[in-house]
């Protein structure tokens, strides 16, 4: 896929394995990797998300958030996946954050380790879904807090929105790797996302990598729908 800085991961949102498989191979060849996620996991099970990402990196979006005990030995238990990327919540705070990353370092060889991303502020969070669970303040200066304390903690990058790209990068840089869902194309339902781009405008505000789920999975033609937005992020 020549001239795509910004890769595309399609989201394998099911309970079917059968189904996850079939979506993976109708966005082959435009998707450069697979979620797998809560929804897929508690229904199948670990041996099944192997299994249903097939040769795709996959980017397993279990969003872990719970004591740093916890976080870390359910990490250790991730081995035989093999993710190139894994979530916790920011919000579970820097001691959380950093035994994830030392779990990481600790069950995973150097040089298969997955992306440790941690997840700032739901897509589906707006300014008064943020207020209402007791946080003052916009959507992007909490993104920019939680986000700067994961990177302090040992992330390797953040799942955010588009909009908060632009100001994740003056406060941090380029180092974070920017793991952007809530990608709209231009016309599609935007379901329960609040804080949504089109493939192109996320692109254009220099997201590393999108997720997208439905406009691919629910669109009539899934894998026409997967190559449309890989032409997008080609143009
Ligand atoms: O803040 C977040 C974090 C993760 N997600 C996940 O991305 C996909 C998006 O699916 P769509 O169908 O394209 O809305 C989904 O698997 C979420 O769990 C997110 O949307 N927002």
């Amino acid at each position: 896929m020549p001239g795509r800085s910004t890769r595309l991961i399609v989201a394998l949102d099911t309970k079917d394995t059968a189904q996850a498989v079939r979506w993976r191979e109708q966005a082959a060849g435009h998707a450069d990797a697979v979620k797998l996620g809560l929804e897929f996991t508690y229904a199948r099970g670990l041996d099944a998300v192997r299994a249903a990402a097939g040769d795709s990196p996959l980017f397993l979006d279990l969003k872990l958030h719970d004591i740093p005990n916890t976080v870390a030995s359910a990490i250790g238990s991730l081995a035989a996946l093999r993710p190139a990327m894994l979530t916790i919540h920011a919000s579970g705070g820097r001691a959380m954050i950093a035994a994830a990353r030392r779990a990481v370092d600790e069950t995973f060889p150097s040089g298969s380790r997955p992306l440790l991303l941690a997840v700032t502020v739901l897509t589906s969070m707006d300014t008064q879904g943020l207020h209402e669970v007791g946080v003052p303040g916009s959507v992007e200066e909490q993104v920019v807090r939680l986000g700067r304390l994961a990177m302090e903690s040992g992330a390797d990058g953040l799942v955010c929105s588009s909009h908060e790209i632009t100001p994740l990068r003056r406060a941090l840089g380029d180092g974070p790797v920017l793991v952007v869902p809530g990608i709209r194309p231009a016309g599609s339902a935007l379901g329960d996302q609040k804080r949504v781009m089109t493939p192109a405008q996320a692109r254009a505000a220099g997201a590393d990598w999108i997720v997208v789920g439905r406009p691919i999975t629910r669109a009539p033609d899934p894998a026409a729908a997967a190559a449309a937005i890989a032409a997008e992020l080609s143009a």
